[in-house]
Protein backbone atom coordinates (compact mmCIF):
# COMPACT_ATOMS: atom_id res chain seq x y z
CA UNK A 1 0.00 0.00 0.00
CA UNK A 2 0.73 3.59 -0.67
CA UNK A 3 0.05 6.34 1.81
CA UNK A 4 -0.57 9.87 0.30
CA UNK A 5 -1.13 13.54 2.58
CA UNK A 6 -4.40 14.70 0.37
CA UNK A 7 -6.89 17.44 0.42
CA UNK A 8 -6.90 20.85 3.01
CA UNK A 9 -3.53 20.15 4.65
CA UNK A 10 -1.58 20.21 1.27
CA UNK A 11 -3.43 23.33 0.07
CA UNK A 12 -2.43 25.13 3.16
CA UNK A 13 0.76 23.77 3.94
CA UNK A 14 1.68 24.71 0.41
CA UNK A 15 0.09 28.76 1.15
CA UNK A 16 2.37 28.72 4.49
CA UNK A 17 -0.86 28.64 6.47
CA UNK A 18 -1.54 25.98 9.76
CA UNK A 19 -2.65 23.04 8.49
CA UNK A 20 -5.67 21.47 11.11
CA UNK A 21 -7.15 18.81 9.77
CA UNK A 22 -5.03 15.90 7.68
CA UNK A 23 -6.88 13.51 5.70
CA UNK A 24 -4.96 10.52 4.02
CA UNK A 25 -5.47 8.81 1.18
CA UNK A 26 -4.44 4.78 0.63
CA UNK A 27 -3.46 3.55 -2.97
CA UNK A 28 -3.54 -0.15 -3.66
CA UNK A 29 -5.06 -1.60 -0.76
CA UNK A 30 -8.39 -3.19 0.64
CA UNK A 31 -10.27 -2.89 3.75
CA UNK A 32 -9.50 -6.60 4.77
CA UNK A 33 -5.34 -4.82 4.66
CA UNK A 34 -7.09 -1.79 6.09
CA UNK A 35 -8.52 -3.70 9.38
CA UNK A 36 -5.76 -6.10 9.88
CA UNK A 37 -3.49 -3.03 10.38
CA UNK A 38 -5.36 -1.83 13.20
CA UNK A 39 -7.77 0.71 10.94
CA UNK A 40 -10.97 1.42 12.59
CA UNK A 41 -13.81 1.44 9.88
CA UNK A 42 -15.78 4.53 9.95
CA UNK A 43 -18.87 3.47 8.54
CA UNK A 44 -20.06 -0.20 6.63
CA UNK A 45 -20.17 0.68 3.30
CA UNK A 46 -17.79 3.56 3.27
CA UNK A 47 -14.22 2.69 2.47
CA UNK A 48 -13.07 5.50 5.25
CA UNK A 49 -10.56 4.51 8.08
CA UNK A 50 -9.54 5.81 11.37
CA UNK A 51 -5.97 5.35 12.00
CA UNK A 52 -5.62 3.28 15.26
CA UNK A 53 -3.47 6.05 16.99
CA UNK A 54 -3.98 9.40 15.06
CA UNK A 55 -7.66 8.70 14.58
CA UNK A 56 -6.85 10.73 11.19
CA UNK A 57 -9.15 9.79 8.22
CA UNK A 58 -7.98 7.36 5.74
CA UNK A 59 -9.80 6.66 2.71
CA UNK A 60 -9.14 4.08 0.04
CA UNK A 61 -8.66 5.75 -3.10
CA UNK A 62 -12.11 5.56 -4.67
CA UNK A 63 -14.43 6.67 -7.44
CA UNK A 64 -17.46 7.61 -6.76
CA UNK A 65 -20.26 7.29 -9.92
CA UNK A 66 -23.48 9.32 -9.03
CA UNK A 67 -26.69 7.06 -9.45
CA UNK A 68 -29.23 9.36 -8.40
CA UNK A 69 -29.58 12.63 -6.47
CA UNK A 70 -28.80 14.05 -3.02
CA UNK A 71 -26.62 12.08 -0.68
CA UNK A 72 -28.06 8.73 -1.19
CA UNK A 73 -27.37 9.28 -4.96
CA UNK A 74 -23.78 8.44 -4.31
CA UNK A 75 -22.44 4.82 -5.44
CA UNK A 76 -18.44 4.12 -4.35
CA UNK A 77 -15.44 2.16 -6.06
CA UNK A 78 -13.13 1.04 -4.89
CA UNK A 79 -10.60 -1.47 -5.77
CA UNK A 80 -7.00 -2.28 -5.41
CA UNK A 81 -6.58 -0.39 -9.14
CA UNK A 82 -7.98 2.69 -8.46
CA UNK A 83 -4.65 5.05 -9.08
CA UNK A 84 -4.02 8.54 -6.98
CA UNK A 85 -4.73 9.96 -10.50
CA UNK A 86 -8.65 9.01 -10.48
CA UNK A 87 -8.94 9.59 -6.74
CA UNK A 88 -7.74 13.00 -7.14
CA UNK A 89 -10.37 14.04 -10.39
CA UNK A 90 -13.38 13.50 -8.59
CA UNK A 91 -12.49 16.20 -5.91
CA UNK A 92 -14.31 19.61 -5.99
CA UNK A 93 -11.25 21.87 -6.61
CA UNK A 94 -7.66 21.61 -8.02
CA UNK A 95 -5.86 23.28 -5.18
CA UNK A 96 -7.51 20.67 -3.03
CA UNK A 97 -6.95 17.94 -5.05
CA UNK A 98 -2.96 17.77 -5.20
CA UNK A 99 -1.26 14.89 -2.59
CA UNK A 100 2.53 14.55 -0.80
CA UNK A 101 3.72 11.34 -0.75
CA UNK A 102 5.72 10.50 2.46
CA UNK A 103 9.20 11.35 0.65
CA UNK A 104 7.26 15.28 0.72
CA UNK A 105 7.13 15.04 -3.10
CA UNK A 106 4.00 16.83 -4.47
CA UNK A 107 1.35 14.89 -7.29
CA UNK A 108 -0.41 17.60 -8.63
CA UNK A 109 -1.92 16.00 -12.03
CA UNK A 110 -4.60 19.08 -12.56
CA UNK A 111 -1.82 22.43 -11.82
CA UNK A 112 -3.38 23.06 -8.24
CA UNK A 113 -0.18 24.57 -7.80
CA UNK A 114 -0.40 26.52 -11.16
CA UNK A 115 -3.60 27.89 -9.62
CA UNK A 116 -2.69 28.53 -6.19
CA UNK A 117 -0.36 30.76 -7.74
CA UNK A 118 -2.51 32.33 -10.37
CA UNK A 119 -4.76 32.38 -7.46
CA UNK A 120 -7.80 30.51 -8.79
CA UNK A 121 -10.85 28.24 -7.11
CA UNK A 122 -11.17 25.94 -10.28
CA UNK A 123 -13.04 22.52 -10.68
CA UNK A 124 -11.09 19.77 -11.16
CA UNK A 125 -13.24 17.91 -13.82
CA UNK A 126 -17.13 17.80 -14.76
CA UNK A 127 -17.15 15.29 -11.77
CA UNK A 128 -17.41 18.69 -9.65
CA UNK A 129 -21.22 17.93 -10.24
CA UNK A 130 -21.31 15.38 -8.38
CA UNK A 131 -21.95 17.19 -4.85
CA UNK A 132 -24.30 20.45 -4.99
CA UNK A 133 -22.69 20.66 -2.08
CA UNK A 134 -19.42 22.27 -3.57
CA UNK A 135 -21.37 25.23 -4.89
CA UNK A 136 -21.40 26.49 -1.23
CA UNK A 137 -18.12 25.20 -0.07
CA UNK A 138 -16.73 26.86 -3.39
CA UNK A 139 -18.46 29.94 -2.03
CA UNK A 140 -17.09 29.59 1.43
CA UNK A 141 -13.13 28.83 0.02
CA UNK A 142 -14.14 32.50 -1.98
CA UNK A 143 -14.47 34.06 1.54
CA UNK A 144 -11.50 32.49 3.17
CA UNK A 145 -9.03 33.31 0.51
CA UNK A 146 -10.44 36.39 -0.91
CA UNK A 147 -8.08 38.31 1.20
CA UNK A 148 -5.24 36.23 -0.24
CA UNK A 149 -6.48 37.50 -3.94
CA UNK A 150 -8.29 34.17 -4.50
CA UNK A 151 -11.12 34.63 -7.15
CA UNK A 152 -13.53 31.86 -8.94
CA UNK A 153 -12.78 30.48 -12.14
CA UNK A 154 -14.75 32.02 -14.84
CA UNK A 155 -15.70 28.11 -15.86
CA UNK A 156 -16.40 27.03 -12.51
CA UNK A 157 -18.88 29.95 -12.11
CA UNK A 158 -20.38 28.40 -15.10
CA UNK A 159 -20.75 25.41 -13.62
CA UNK A 160 -22.34 26.36 -10.36
CA UNK A 161 -24.84 28.30 -12.41
CA UNK A 162 -25.78 25.84 -14.26
CA UNK A 163 -25.99 22.80 -11.54
CA UNK A 164 -28.14 25.47 -9.97
CA UNK A 165 -30.15 25.95 -13.38
CA UNK A 166 -30.90 22.29 -13.74
CA UNK A 167 -32.04 22.22 -9.90
CA UNK A 168 -28.95 20.35 -8.10
CA UNK A 169 -29.15 22.82 -5.49
CA UNK A 170 -32.94 21.81 -4.49
CA UNK A 171 -31.03 18.40 -2.83
CA UNK A 172 -29.36 20.45 -0.24
CA UNK A 173 -30.64 19.20 3.31
CA UNK A 174 -31.38 22.34 5.94
CA UNK A 175 -28.51 20.90 7.81
CA UNK A 176 -25.66 21.03 5.15
CA UNK A 177 -26.51 24.24 4.21
CA UNK A 178 -26.23 25.99 7.60
CA UNK A 179 -22.78 23.90 8.20
CA UNK A 180 -21.50 25.64 5.34
CA UNK A 181 -23.32 29.03 6.10
CA UNK A 182 -21.96 28.99 9.65
CA UNK A 183 -18.22 28.16 8.93
CA UNK A 184 -18.93 30.63 5.74
CA UNK A 185 -19.54 33.70 8.61
CA UNK A 186 -16.80 33.07 10.53
CA UNK A 187 -14.23 33.34 7.48
CA UNK A 188 -12.83 37.04 7.04
CA UNK A 189 -14.66 37.90 4.15
CA UNK A 190 -17.73 36.57 4.84
CA UNK A 191 -19.80 38.80 2.55
CA UNK A 192 -17.80 37.27 -0.50
CA UNK A 193 -19.79 33.62 0.58
CA UNK A 194 -23.25 35.53 -0.08
CA UNK A 195 -22.67 37.36 -3.34
CA UNK A 196 -21.18 34.26 -4.94
CA UNK A 197 -24.68 32.45 -3.98
CA UNK A 198 -26.00 35.42 -5.52
CA UNK A 199 -23.87 35.18 -8.42
CA UNK A 200 -24.30 31.83 -9.41
CA UNK A 201 -28.55 32.13 -8.26
CA UNK A 202 -28.12 29.51 -5.59
CA UNK A 203 -28.73 31.72 -2.97
CA UNK A 204 -32.88 32.34 -4.86
CA UNK A 205 -32.85 28.10 -4.55
CA UNK A 206 -31.77 27.75 -1.06
CA UNK A 207 -32.01 30.42 1.00
CA UNK A 208 -34.34 32.52 -0.91
CA UNK A 209 -36.37 34.61 1.78
CA UNK A 210 -32.89 36.11 2.35
CA UNK A 211 -33.02 37.45 -0.69
CA UNK A 212 -34.75 41.26 0.07
CA UNK A 213 -32.26 41.28 3.24
CA UNK A 214 -29.14 40.69 0.82
CA UNK A 215 -29.91 42.00 -2.15
CA UNK A 216 -32.96 44.81 -1.23
CA UNK A 217 -30.52 46.46 0.81
CA UNK A 218 -26.83 47.24 0.60
CA UNK A 219 -26.83 47.57 4.26
CA UNK A 220 -26.46 43.92 5.57
CA UNK A 221 -23.83 42.95 3.94
CA UNK A 222 -21.65 45.76 4.78
CA UNK A 223 -22.66 45.15 8.33
CA UNK A 224 -21.99 41.81 7.95
CA UNK A 225 -18.10 43.06 6.76
CA UNK A 226 -17.58 45.43 9.32
CA UNK A 227 -18.62 42.27 11.52
CA UNK A 228 -16.21 40.20 10.75
CA UNK A 229 -13.60 43.23 10.72
CA UNK A 230 -14.17 43.62 14.36
CA UNK A 231 -13.80 39.73 15.41
CA UNK A 232 -17.82 39.97 15.84
CA UNK A 233 -18.96 36.18 16.78
CA UNK A 234 -21.10 34.25 14.52
CA UNK A 235 -24.54 34.70 15.99
CA UNK A 236 -23.97 38.76 16.19
CA UNK A 237 -22.75 38.30 12.17
CA UNK A 238 -25.77 36.17 11.24
CA UNK A 239 -28.01 38.71 13.24
CA UNK A 240 -26.38 41.56 10.67
CA UNK A 241 -28.18 39.73 7.77
CA UNK A 242 -31.62 40.67 8.90
CA UNK A 243 -31.50 44.36 9.39
CA UNK A 244 -35.03 45.79 9.32
CA UNK A 245 -36.62 45.28 5.58
CA UNK A 246 -40.25 46.60 4.57
CA UNK A 247 -40.52 43.69 1.73
CA UNK A 248 -40.52 40.98 4.58
CA UNK A 249 -43.13 40.35 6.80
CA UNK A 250 -42.23 38.87 10.46
CA UNK A 251 -44.46 35.53 10.15
CA UNK A 252 -42.13 34.67 6.39
CA UNK A 253 -39.05 35.42 8.73
CA UNK A 254 -40.59 33.25 11.65
CA UNK A 255 -41.11 30.35 8.97
CA UNK A 256 -37.77 30.55 6.71
CA UNK A 257 -36.00 30.21 10.38
CA UNK A 258 -37.93 27.37 10.81
CA UNK A 259 -37.55 25.65 7.65
CA UNK A 260 -34.19 26.26 7.62
CA UNK A 261 -33.44 25.15 11.31
CA UNK A 262 -30.91 27.89 12.31
CA UNK A 263 -30.11 27.42 15.87
CA UNK A 264 -32.60 29.38 17.93
CA UNK A 265 -29.75 31.43 19.67
CA UNK A 266 -29.29 32.83 15.96
CA UNK A 267 -32.69 32.66 14.88
CA UNK A 268 -33.64 34.87 18.23
CA UNK A 269 -31.07 37.08 17.63
CA UNK A 270 -31.85 37.89 14.42
CA UNK A 271 -35.72 38.69 15.07
CA UNK A 272 -34.87 41.04 17.43
CA UNK A 273 -32.64 42.58 15.03
CA UNK A 274 -35.11 43.09 12.27
CA UNK A 275 -37.91 44.62 14.67
CA UNK A 276 -35.40 46.54 17.31
CA UNK A 277 -32.56 47.40 15.56
CA UNK A 278 -33.45 50.85 14.10
CA UNK A 279 -34.78 51.65 17.41
CA UNK A 280 -31.35 51.49 18.64
CA UNK A 281 -29.51 54.64 16.49
CA UNK A 282 -29.95 58.13 18.38
CA UNK A 283 -31.45 56.49 21.33
CA UNK A 284 -29.27 58.40 23.62
CA UNK A 285 -29.34 61.59 21.65
CA UNK A 286 -32.23 62.94 23.90
CA UNK A 287 -32.50 61.40 27.37
CA UNK A 288 -35.52 59.96 27.05
CA UNK A 289 -35.55 57.80 29.66
CA UNK A 290 -39.04 55.64 28.50
CA UNK A 291 -37.89 55.14 25.29
CA UNK A 292 -34.90 53.58 26.85
CA UNK A 293 -36.57 51.49 29.31
CA UNK A 294 -38.85 50.61 26.48
CA UNK A 295 -36.43 49.11 24.47
CA UNK A 296 -34.80 47.29 27.68
CA UNK A 297 -38.54 45.87 27.80
CA UNK A 298 -39.24 44.47 24.33
CA UNK A 299 -35.66 42.92 24.16
CA UNK A 300 -35.71 41.34 27.26
CA UNK A 301 -32.52 43.30 28.02
CA UNK A 302 -33.04 42.85 31.82
CA UNK A 303 -33.17 38.92 31.80
CA UNK A 304 -30.78 38.62 28.90
CA UNK A 305 -28.28 40.91 29.26
CA UNK A 306 -25.99 38.87 27.09
CA UNK A 307 -28.24 38.75 24.33
CA UNK A 308 -28.77 42.57 24.25
CA UNK A 309 -24.88 42.87 24.35
CA UNK A 310 -25.09 41.16 20.75
CA UNK A 311 -28.31 42.75 19.52
CA UNK A 312 -26.91 46.18 20.08
CA UNK A 313 -23.74 45.04 18.50
CA UNK A 314 -25.46 44.07 15.34
CA UNK A 315 -27.46 47.30 15.47
CA UNK A 316 -24.44 49.20 15.79
CA UNK A 317 -22.48 47.38 12.61
CA UNK A 318 -26.17 47.71 10.84
CA UNK A 319 -25.97 51.52 11.86
CA UNK A 320 -22.56 51.97 10.54
CA UNK A 321 -23.60 50.64 7.47
CA UNK A 322 -25.95 52.62 7.11
CA UNK A 323 -23.69 55.66 7.59
CA UNK A 324 -25.13 56.29 10.71
CA UNK A 325 -23.31 58.29 13.88
CA UNK A 326 -23.28 54.79 15.90
CA UNK A 327 -20.01 54.94 17.90
CA UNK A 328 -18.42 51.74 20.29
CA UNK A 329 -18.65 54.08 22.94
CA UNK A 330 -22.92 54.75 23.04
CA UNK A 331 -23.34 50.86 23.02
CA UNK A 332 -21.25 50.37 26.23
CA UNK A 333 -23.31 53.50 27.25
CA UNK A 334 -26.64 51.81 26.77
CA UNK A 335 -24.94 48.55 28.14
CA UNK A 336 -24.12 50.78 31.57
CA UNK A 337 -27.60 52.12 31.60
CA UNK A 338 -28.61 48.37 31.89
CA UNK A 339 -26.61 47.81 34.52
CA UNK A 340 -27.84 50.47 36.22
CA UNK A 341 -31.40 49.23 35.83
CA UNK A 342 -30.26 45.24 36.96
CA UNK A 343 -28.99 46.84 40.09
CA UNK A 344 -32.53 47.58 41.29
CA UNK A 345 -33.96 44.46 42.03
CA UNK A 346 -37.50 43.21 43.43
CA UNK A 347 -36.11 41.78 46.72
CA UNK A 348 -35.78 45.04 48.23
CA UNK A 349 -39.20 46.42 47.14
CA UNK A 350 -40.60 42.87 48.87
CA UNK A 351 -38.74 43.52 51.86
CA UNK A 352 -40.57 46.83 52.31
CA UNK A 353 -44.08 44.64 52.12
CA UNK A 354 -45.34 45.54 48.89
CA UNK A 355 -47.05 43.27 47.38
CA UNK A 356 -48.61 41.72 43.97
CA UNK A 357 -48.57 44.14 40.62
CA UNK A 358 -47.24 46.97 42.58
CA UNK A 359 -43.96 45.33 42.93
CA UNK A 360 -43.47 45.44 39.54
CA UNK A 361 -45.17 48.94 39.39
CA UNK A 362 -42.49 50.44 42.15
CA UNK A 363 -39.72 48.25 40.39
CA UNK A 364 -40.15 50.15 37.12
CA UNK A 365 -39.97 53.57 38.94
CA UNK A 366 -37.25 52.99 40.50
CA UNK A 367 -35.48 51.81 37.51
CA UNK A 368 -36.54 54.73 35.10
CA UNK A 369 -35.20 57.09 38.30
CA UNK A 370 -31.72 55.19 38.34
CA UNK A 371 -32.27 55.63 34.70
CA UNK A 372 -33.34 59.72 34.68
CA UNK A 373 -29.94 60.22 37.21
CA UNK A 374 -27.72 58.21 35.05
CA UNK A 375 -28.39 60.11 32.42
CA UNK A 376 -28.29 63.48 34.31
CA UNK A 377 -24.60 63.11 34.99
N1 LIG B 1 -17.83 17.97 -1.13
C1 LIG B 1 -16.53 17.72 -1.09
C2 LIG B 1 -15.88 17.63 0.15
C3 LIG B 1 -14.53 17.34 0.16
N2 LIG B 1 -13.84 17.16 -0.99
C4 LIG B 1 -12.41 16.79 -0.98
O1 LIG B 1 -12.04 16.27 0.30
C5 LIG B 1 -11.00 17.06 0.89
C6 LIG B 1 -11.21 17.17 2.39
O2 LIG B 1 -12.44 17.76 2.68
P1 LIG B 1 -12.66 18.72 3.93
O3 LIG B 1 -11.87 18.24 5.08
O4 LIG B 1 -14.12 18.93 4.06
O5 LIG B 1 -12.12 20.10 3.38
P2 LIG B 1 -10.70 20.80 3.36
O6 LIG B 1 -10.32 21.05 1.94
O7 LIG B 1 -9.72 20.09 4.22
O8 LIG B 1 -11.06 22.25 3.89
P3 LIG B 1 -11.21 22.84 5.34
O9 LIG B 1 -9.92 23.57 5.55
O10 LIG B 1 -12.37 23.76 5.19
O11 LIG B 1 -11.46 21.72 6.29
C7 LIG B 1 -11.05 18.38 0.15
O12 LIG B 1 -9.81 19.04 0.16
C8 LIG B 1 -11.46 17.94 -1.24
O13 LIG B 1 -10.35 17.40 -1.92
C9 LIG B 1 -14.51 17.25 -2.19
O14 LIG B 1 -13.89 17.10 -3.23
N3 LIG B 1 -15.84 17.53 -2.24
Amino acid sequence: MMIYLVGGAVRDKLLGLPVKDRDWVVVNSTPDEMLQRGFQPVGQDFPVFLHPDTKEEYALARTERKSGHGYAGFTFHTDQNVTLEQDLIRRDLTINAMAESPEGEIIDPYQGQQDLEQRLLRHVSPAFQEDPLRILRVARFAARFANLGFTIADDTMALMAHMVSEGEASYLVPERVWQETARALMEQRPEIYFLTLMSCNALNAVLQEWQPFLMGSPHCLAALQRAAEHNASETVRFACLFAPNSQTEENSLKRFFKRMRFPSSHSELALLVYQQADNVPGILDKPDTEAIMGLFETTDALRRPDRFREFIAAAGYIAQAKGLNAPASSQNRLFDLLKQCQAINAREIVAQGIKGKAVGEKLRKLRLEALEQALSR
